[in-house]
């Protein structure tokens, strides 16, 4: 029997930043129709695994293999929105990689960016200059930049943090569609509780895998007070017995 498609796998990958263990023996895994949520407390080096996937660092140990096109969507505040660009632009941009830094983009670049704005509900807006929108705008800017490179697997950083239950409800949906559609998704939260609803399996990271199952793994105290080392009743006031 052949082994299973993978569009992600991570194989006991350290990473040392600043000379000190960011990541430590860490192994995942994504499939294809998979939304694999990444949970950790802070600095528990969430954003630097994802970094080390992209080849942004290279790990002191481990290997990664990444089926591409992989795209990104970066924490809403590691993007430039002073830059003079509107939003059919920004998500334009997306594009880069595949059209060249010299070279006009294409029909086919132009009409998956057209997609991804109406994937994302941006159509309405594409004409708007980055710098006037909200939050939740911008967020959805990311993911269509994001898609508009085609990817099947797609990393996303905290897209969740800051954003309105309208927008939230919409990327929710779209998450599962691209998954249903045969995309692989990695996205680091917080939001337990998003997470939850969202992810067909969560993997909980304290600078190495502690645990990974499940959503209704977020629901089991004692794995979540080895994964946040927070007592149970912080726990359960940041989402993971609502979570249940
Ligand atoms: N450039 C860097 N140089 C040195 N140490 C770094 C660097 N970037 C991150 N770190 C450290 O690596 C560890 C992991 O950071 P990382 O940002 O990956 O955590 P995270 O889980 O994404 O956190 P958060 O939930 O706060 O975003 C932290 O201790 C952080 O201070």
């Amino acid at each position: 029997m052949s082994a299973p498609e993978r569009l992600l796998g991570v194989d006991a990958v350290s990473v040392v930043l600043g000379g000190r263990s960011a990541v430590r023996d860490a192994s995942l895994t994504v499939a294809p129709g998979e939304l694999v949520g990444l949970l950790g407390p802070n600095g528990a080096g969430k954003t630097t695994l994802l970094r080390a996937v992209l080849g942004l660092l290279s790990p002191s140990a481990g290997s990664v293999e990444a089926r591409g096109p992989v795209g990104y969507v970066p924490q809403r505040h590691e993007f430039a929105w002073d830059f003079p660009i509107d939003v059919a632009g920004a998500v334009l941009s997306g594009r880069t990689r595949t059209i060249g830094w010299l070279r006009r983009p294409r029909a086919h670049d132009r009409a998956a960016a057209d997609e991804a704005l109406e994937l994302a509900g941006l159509t309405d807006l594409r004409r708007r200059p980055i710098g006037e929108l909200s939050g939740g705008q911008r967020q959805r800017v990311l993911v269509a930049r994001a898609l508009a490179a085609e990817p099947r697997l797609l990393l996303l950083d905290e897209p969740f943090t800051g954003v309105d239950v309208p927008t939230q409800d919409l990327l929710n949906d779209l998450f599962g569609r691209l998954a249903a559609d045969g995309r692989g998704l990695l996205m680091t939260t917080h939001d337990l509780a998003a997470a939850a609803r969202t992810c067909t399996r969560v993997v909980l990271l304290n600078r190495t895998v502690v645990a990974e199952g499940g959503p209704e793994l977020l629901a089991d105290a004692e794995q979540m007070l080895r994964a946040f080392g927070l007592d149970r009743a912080v726990a359960a006031a940041s989402g993971a017995e609502a979570a249940a």
